[in-house]
């Protein structure tokens, strides 16, 4: 297990350079094994997810190079294996193979996604879009067994019961190499599915009307990587410092940013009172003066993201007067931090699934726990703000999606360590 050790209350300064998004790296990788040639991604993260889906790949002969940032596929001598257990379990995006194994070999035996404990996440969506596509989807000792018929998958018109990320991504992986046109109705338009479907179109494939309500995917026979790709930056790290910065920064540049990825972030972050100056690709933040309470409420895309939702609730933790008042739409249950930050003194409350919070003058270190990924975050945070020494188990949970973190905060001055311990 994996602990994160913060002596907070230093005042934090200086660059922070953000990475390839998670969400994007976790689907361009599983979604490489459509290409018949090798394939290269650029801007690709340090995180636990990338190392977990390259072992995924490793299981089926496809040899991976991750130098720097540079991640070389090469998927031209793939097995087709069944995936049933062991890493699987230790991504969500893990289910991003039952898309891409269908869309290439026209059958894919992956066993049940993990992720994240934020609450119920079913897959019904996915499985609703294969189906109608035309493939068979059978249940089997905590496995998906999806078959297409011998002619082979067919396009379809597929309406969403809601916008789901994972399951537009699945559609159109299984979905680009189908016969004929498929069209996905009330699709997400998450920034990453826009990653998804320039990556696939360089590669041959037609995808339009990615980032909108409705996605048109016209089928083709073959793949076949050309040019290299590079990841968009993530979204929801560069949140993540955004709030940081605004917590306990003493003036922080953040690079590699997208703006308009961040703007219902932003809005609420500047709603509150902090200042900020946009550049090209940059965002500096100044140190924050007397902030006001905000109620958040998470939606989809372009609404303000779930996953920043515990990376600004430290933040609100600051504010002045007043009670903030956070509603996660899209996973009530996302909690689990709640009594964490308690425990070092944040005045912070749930009823009903709504998060209610009060001004806090000072957060102490004490022992706590990374239920999950974003949940880690926004414990990291506060470790920073608190007097005195705080402790994060599960910490691998952070290290799942935050790029080089330890060697990041260090620079900006933080006296953080991250040890293995039994
Ligand atoms: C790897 C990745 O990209 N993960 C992101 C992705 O997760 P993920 O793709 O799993 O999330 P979805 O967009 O699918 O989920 C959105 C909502 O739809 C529900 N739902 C989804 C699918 C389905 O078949 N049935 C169903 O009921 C979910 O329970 C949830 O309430 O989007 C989430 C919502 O922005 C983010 O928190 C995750 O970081
Ligand atoms: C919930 C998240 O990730 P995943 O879907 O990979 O579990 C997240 O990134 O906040």
């Amino acid at each position: 297990m994996k602990q994160m050790i913060i002596h907070g209350g230093k005042p934090l300064k200086g660059d922070v350079w953000i990475g390839g998004a998670k969400n994007s790296t976790v689907t361009l990788i599983p979604a490489s094994i459509l290409s018949r040639t090798p394939v290269t991604l650029e801007g690709v993260p340090r995180i636990a997810d990338v190392d977990n889906l390259m072992d995924l790949l490793s299981e089926m002969d496809v040899e991976c190079d991750f130098q720097d940032t540079t991640l070389r596929i090469d998927p031209t001598r793939i097995e087709r294996r069944p995936l049933p257990a062991g890493k699987i379990k230790s991504l969500r995006a893990s289910y991003y193979f039952m898309g891409a194994l269908l869309g290439r070999f026209g059958k894919a035996v992956v066993g049940f996604p993990g992720g994240d404990d934020i609450g119920p996440r079913p897959i019904d969506q996915h499985i609703k879009g294969f189906e109608a596509l035309g493939a068979q989807v059978d249940n089997e000792n905590d496995q998906i067994i999806i078959t297409a018929p011998k002619e082979g998958l067919h396009g379809a018109r597929i309406h969403l019961a809601m916008p789901s990320v994972g399951a537009t991504n699945n559609i159109i992986l299984a979905s680009v190499t189908a016969k004929g046109q498929t069209i996905i109705e009330n699709a997400a338009k998450e920034p990453e599915i826009i990653d998804l479907a320039t990556f696939l179109n360089n590669m041959g494939a037609v995808i339009r009307g990615a980032g909108t309500e409705t996605i048109r995917i016209e089928g083709v026979d073959q793949l076949r990587a050309q040019v290299p790709h590079t990841i968009i930056p993530d979204r929801i790290e560069a949140g993540t410092y955004i709030s940081l910065a605004a917590c306990i920064g003493n003036g922080i540049r953040i690079h590699n940013i997208i703006e308009e990825h961040l703007d219902s972030y932003l809005a609420k972050v500047e709603e509150m009172g902090v200042v900020t100056e946009v550049d090209e690709d940059s965002i500096y933040v100044y140190p924050a003066g007397d902030l006001k309470m905000v109620q958040v409420k998470t939606d989809p895309y372009p609404g303000f993201a779930t996953d920043l939702q515990q990376p600004i609730t430290p933040l609100l933790l600051t504010a002045k007067k007043g009670e903030g008042v956070i509603i996660d739409t899209i996973y009530p249950k996302r909690i689990g931090h709640i009594a964490q930050l308690q425990k070092m003194g944040g005045a912070i409350r749930v009823e009903n699934n709504i998060i209610l919070i009060h001004p806090t003058k000072a957060l102490h270190g004490a022992h706590v726990s990374a239920g999950e990924i974003r949940a880690g975050a926004c414990l990291m945070i506060a470790g920073l703000m608190a007097d005195g020494e705080t402790i994060i188990s599960n910490a691998g949970n952070i290290l799942r999606g935050y790029d080089r973190v330890e060697d990041k905060l260090r620079q900006l001055g933080a006296d953080v360590e991250i040890r293995d311990v039994k």
